[in-house]
């Protein structure tokens, strides 16, 4: 990836019927906002204009429906415990398990540098209704650290990448937060990264010199504003929580009642009409609204990769861990460069750009991570 020239730059020209006002200003009507990084959540029912056909026309309602289902309704074709069963089993000989594929995967990196990417919720932290309490095990933070200490590990999160250190705490990491958008790498001099207009030299929390990457940075008072409008939008919706993430929003409709999800697009899908610049994305019950610029977390990787050192050469096998549709653009890079692999975590069938799979957070991501460690200090020793 070449990341000398302005022509790289991963923002998009703008589109032509764009109001200048949104651009970057906050606007005059900007209602007060709770702190960056805030929820708020509400009970107050406050009827609001939005076309119902305007949500079910564009799928968004289809897309939150099928969004992490559960189990027995994502395998509604197959009644019993028994079927859904075989139904994950057939699924698997496509997307092999990590665990048992051990020896065919470390046979492949022999030789050759791993680089580990990890996303962090459902992937290290398991889902939970709400998002401040997605903490990790002990278990699964000395695992990490275990891996760190053989490899170089980066945490590609969707959210702020503050917020998702706060969870994680290990200073061994390196940090990717807002789906890429806020990456702190290594620095490398005289290369291609530190010369990008994006890239500024800074230091993290132990004082160590660090890049620091934020390909978003002009979105910064339109997230903040979009942040703070939803808040307000979306307050009598029961159970709707909006998330700052510093360069893109979550809205989660995790806790709102299903018959209220249309009611959560509609104020989203109204919104963003007066927003051409940010877009849509599906998460698990969760609506995210980011800049519509070029980037996302496999570009994240392949830029992590250059900061790393470890770009464009045939010794390096990447792994990427993820389990949600944002993690697919990772995915892709990867099997499209055919260089290293991405495994999915999914504990029921889903196409997947991954070759691999893991079942749970809690207990096969952690074993695969541990086995890792034990591979390399055998290879090694
Ligand atoms: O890229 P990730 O690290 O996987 O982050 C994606 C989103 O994760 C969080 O939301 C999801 O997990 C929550 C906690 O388990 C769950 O309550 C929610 O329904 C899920 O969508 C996070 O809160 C979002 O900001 C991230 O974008």
């Amino acid at each position: 990836m070449d990341l000398k020239t302005k022509n790289s730059s991963p923002v998009l020209t703008e589109p032509v019927s764009v109001n200048k006002s949104r651009l970057g200003l906050p606007s005059k009507k900007t209602p007060i906002c709770p702190p960056s990084g805030s929820y708020l959540t509400a009970h107050r029912r406050k009827p609001r204009p939005g076309k119902l056909d305007d949500v079910r026309h564009s799928g968004w309602l289809d897309a939150m429906k099928s969004s992490s289902p559960p189990r027995k309704k994502l395998n509604k074709d197959f009644s019993s415990s028994a079927e859904q069963d075989i139904a994950y089993r057939t699924w698997m000989l496509k997307y092999p398990s990590a665990l048992t594929s051990l020896e065919e995967i470390t046979s492949r990196a022999k030789g050759k540098k791993i680089a580990l990417f990890l996303d962090y919720d459902g992937t290290l932290s398991p889902i939970v209704d709400n998002p401040d309490h997605a903490y990790m095990t002990s278990a699964m933070r000395t695992a990490v650290k275990g891996v760190a200490k053989c490899f170089p590990t980066a945490i590609i999160s969707g959210r702020s990448r503050d917020k998702v250190y706060e969870f994680i705490k290990l200073t061994e990491l390196y940090y990717a937060g807002s789906h890429g958008m806020d990456i702190m790498g290594p620095v490398r001099e005289s290369e291609s990264i530190g010369d990008h207009p994006n890239c500024i030299r800074s230091t993290d929390k132990q004082g160590k010199e660090v890049n620091l990457f934020q390909p978003a940075s002009e979105f910064l008072p339109l997230i903040d504003e979009v942040f703070c409008s939803l808040v307000d939008n979306t307050k009598d919706i029961k159970g709707a929580k909006v998330e700052n993430n510093k360069f893109c929003v979550s809205v989660h409709y995790r806790l709102v009642d299903e018959k209220s999800w249309f009611l959560v697009a509609q104020r989203v899908h109204e919104l963003l009409k007066d927003y051409p610049r940010l877009r849509l994305t599906h998460g698990r019950k969760v609506l995210e609204i980011r800049p519509v610029i070029d980037w996302n977390k496999g570009k994240a990787v392949e830029f992590l990769l250059e900061s790393l050192g470890l770009s464009g050469t045939d010794d390096v096998f990447p792994i990427y861990v993820g389990d949600d549709r944002t993690d697919e653009d990772a995915f892709k890079v990867l099997r499209e460069r055919d260089c290293g692999h991405g495994i999915l975590v999914s504990s029921v069938p889903k196409d997947s750009n991954a070759f691999y799979s893991l079942r749970d957070p809690s207990e096969q991501v952690m074993e695969f991570l541990n086995s890792l460690v034990k591979w390399k200090k055998s290879a090694s020793s």
